[in-house]
């Protein structure tokens, strides 16, 4: 059987050995620069910003994993979305979700504000309103799903479709990072550029910034390696070397994470909250969802009907730490507005109804019961539940 044909789960673990001593992990080539074999014969490797030999294991592993041809592995995250956006050039046009990550929106509202591309944000999950937005002046659209926190899921294979057929030279540019590969490969559904910012579950453990960028066409992954190698955002080897261990339990990690948080999910939906999460049946686009994706993810998002109230919550967790990012393996509590995406300001928040109490739970891969009593203890004690017997009520008028 041929690799290219195992699952995921095995992709992921199984790594053919090309090391001359046969060491079963990869070495890590701690070098910035390498010794020509003679002045005119530069090797393979001569500097570690142009390439390196533990970032090639790491992108050749990526890409089996991410269904690619050329997978690259940057500084962070949004290190990936930078080098994306230098392959526009100047006055270039942009479809932009409008409930995008907020860095994302950062970085896309700075290159507007300054006149170098122009771009428009738009709800994708209406496919219709998106289609008609699309035109040969459109170079680029940036796409999510599901977002980030307000877990909005979109059509994406609709949505390439009719840019390829209108707007051939349009880039369809997809961030995998709340899915991760093993729950969607985006390049099979048609996109461009898929990227994640693999700080969250392709490490998983909280201790490198990375990004990554996939693509299928070589001329595109020519132009990408052209901005890495000339701006020097590439992996440096040591976090390269670090995210490649993190991967190897990757499948493990996110079944168990969203096993964790259908039944968080699960649990706070029956008590009577509002919440988002793309595995519950009530999600207005569960289908849709599950007919993209293998799984759920591990992030899910709910209203409290007071700030307050949220604040106290997050404030009352022990388990549930109050930090930003997600899909590592401990859970996580926070309060985007005030945090991960208080880049966006407060106007533009309230324009895209994207609720200030909102609170998201980054679950992670600990114990069911203790993760549901570390929310439940949390609840009672800023006083949006309360006890009666065995069960949990809500109460409906906690407003402080
Ligand atoms: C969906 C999404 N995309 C991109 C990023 C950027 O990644 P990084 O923090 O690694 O720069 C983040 C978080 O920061 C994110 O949540
Ligand atoms: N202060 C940071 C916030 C990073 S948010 C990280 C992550 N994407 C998340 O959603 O939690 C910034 O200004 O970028």
């Amino acid at each position: 059987m041929s690799p290219k044909t195992y699952n995921v789960e095995t992709l992921l673990v199984y790594s053919p050995s090309g090391d001359q001593y046969n060491a079963s992990v990869a070495p890590l080539y701690q070098s910035a620069t390498f010794k020509q074999p003679s002045l005119t014969n530069m090797g393979e490797y001569d500097y570690t910003r142009s390439g390196n030999p533990t970032r090639t294991v790491l992108q050749n592993h990526l890409a089996k994993i991410m269904k690619a041809e050329q997978v690259y592995a940057v500084t962070s995250g949004m290190g990936a979305g930078d080098v994306i956006t230098r392959l526009l050039s100047p006055g270039d046009e942009v479809i932009a979700g409008d409930d995008l990550y907020g860095g994302t929106h950062r970085l896309l509202t700075s290159l507007n504000k300054s006149g170098h591309l122009k771009v428009h944000h738009h709800d994708t999950t209406d496919t219709e309103l998106i289609k008609s937005k699309i035109n040969t002046n459109i170079k680029m659209i940036f796409l999510e799903s599901p977002t980030n926190p307000l877990i909005k899921v979109i059509d994406i294979r609709a949505i390439t479709e009719h840019a390829h057929r209108v707007a051939p030279d349009c880039l369809v540019v997809f961030d995998n990072t709340m899915m991760s590969p093993v729950n969607m490969t985006p390049l099979d559904l048609g996109v461009d550029i898929q990227y994640e910012s693999a700080t969250k579950y392709l490490n998983g453990h909280h201790d490198i910034m990375a990004g990554v960028i996939a693509v299928r066409n070589p001329k595109l992954a020519e132009r990408i390696y052209f901005v890495i190698n000339s701006t020097g955002c590439g992996l440096s080897p040591f976090d390269c070397w670090l995210l490649s261990r993190g991967l190897r339990t990757l499948a493990l990690r996110v079944e168990r994470q969203q096993e964790n948080a259908v039944k968080i999910a699960t649990w706070l939906e029956d008590i009577g909250f509002a919440v988002r999460y793309p595995g519950l049946k009530s999600h207005p686009q569960y289908d849709l969802h599950k007919s993209l994706c293998k799984g759920s993810g591990g992030v899910l998002s709910f209203e409290t009907g007071s700030t307050k109230l949220s604040a106290g919550i997050c404030e009352s967790t022990e388990i549930f730490g109050i930090a930003v990012s997600f899909g590592c393996v401990n859970s996580l509590i926070s309060m985007p507005c005030m945090m991960s995406h208080a880049s966006i300001d407060a106007q533009t928040r309230a324009e895209r109804q994207f609720p200030e109490d909102l609170i998201r739970l980054c679950v992670g891969i600990e114990n069911i019961s203790d993760l549901l009593d570390d929310l439940k203890t949390a609840l009672v004690k800023a006083g949006a539940i309360k006890q009666v017997g065995e069960k949990y009520i809500r109460i409906t008028s906690a407003k402080l």
